[in-house]
């Protein structure tokens, strides 16, 4: 039976839900998430899509095809001409400065997270990248679903954390992840089981990173 996308998501399932539906990621929802901990999560965030850039350009290396090097093209530029400037314009509304950005030093779990996506991309192939990269695109697509559904959630002015979630759950965001999900579908079906239980170990260890992500947001962590 050929794999697919879902079947990573089975195969950690405890991990996966522990990302999706984490305590910063309720809090954001229902508004009681301390500013501290939004302002610290923000401001390691831009360093992580400096990163997570690096990562697009990681992959257009690694394209063995032009429609895989024009996929990895387009990535790299919706971070960096589009993302990216969304973010220092959000951090501004948040009183967090270009300058406060620039001068930034990476929590840990930013390191931890960030490398171990281009580790896993350097040793490996394409499919490896993607799936060290998926827990990002289709996990927070999903984390902006899962709020709406959640009867907690307050939408609005009345939560400062509304317009995180519009972003989210933009077309422009869920269509991309869509697409992500199209692409890994594609070349899942192909795989070996031994190849897919590696994968699997990829795929959960980025899950716990972004765990590790969430937890550095709310404590602080530096
Ligand atoms: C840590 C993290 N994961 C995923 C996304 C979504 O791009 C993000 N901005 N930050």
């Amino acid at each position: 039976m050929p794999y697919q996308f879902e079947d990573l998501k089975h195969a950690c399932q405890a991990e996966w839900q522990a990302y999706i539906e984490h305590g910063f990621v309720r809090q954001l929802g229902d508004g009681s998430l301390a500013p501290e901990a939004f302002q610290h999560y923000l401001k390691q965030d831009y360093l992580f899509l400096i990163q997570f850039a690096r990562a697009y350009a990681l992959a257009a290396y690694k394209s063995p095809t032009l429609s895989d090097l024009r996929q990895a093209k387009e990535g790299l530029q919706a971070i960096v001409d589009v993302e990216l400037d969304l973010h220092i314009s959000y951090c501004n509304a948040w009183g967090i400065s270009e300058e406060e950005l620039a001068n930034l030093p990476e929590a840990r779990a930013t390191l931890a997270y960030t490398r171990y996506v281009l580790d896993t991309g350097n040793r490996g192939d394409l499919l490896d990248l993607h799936v060290a990269l998926s827990p990002c695109m289709v996990g927070y697509g999903e984390i902006a679903n899962w709020l709406n559904n959640r009867a907690q959630t307050i939408r609005g002015d009345s939560n400062p954390y509304d317009a995180w979630i519009a972003m989210y759950e933009s077309d422009e965001f869920q269509d991309a992840m869509q697409a992500e999900i199209r692409w890994l579908n594609e070349r899942l079906g192909d795989v070996s089981p031994t190849r897919f239980e590696q994968l699997t170990r990829v795929f959960r260890d980025a899950t716990r990173l972004e765990i590790d992500f969430w937890d550095m947001g709310l404590h602080l962590s530096d």
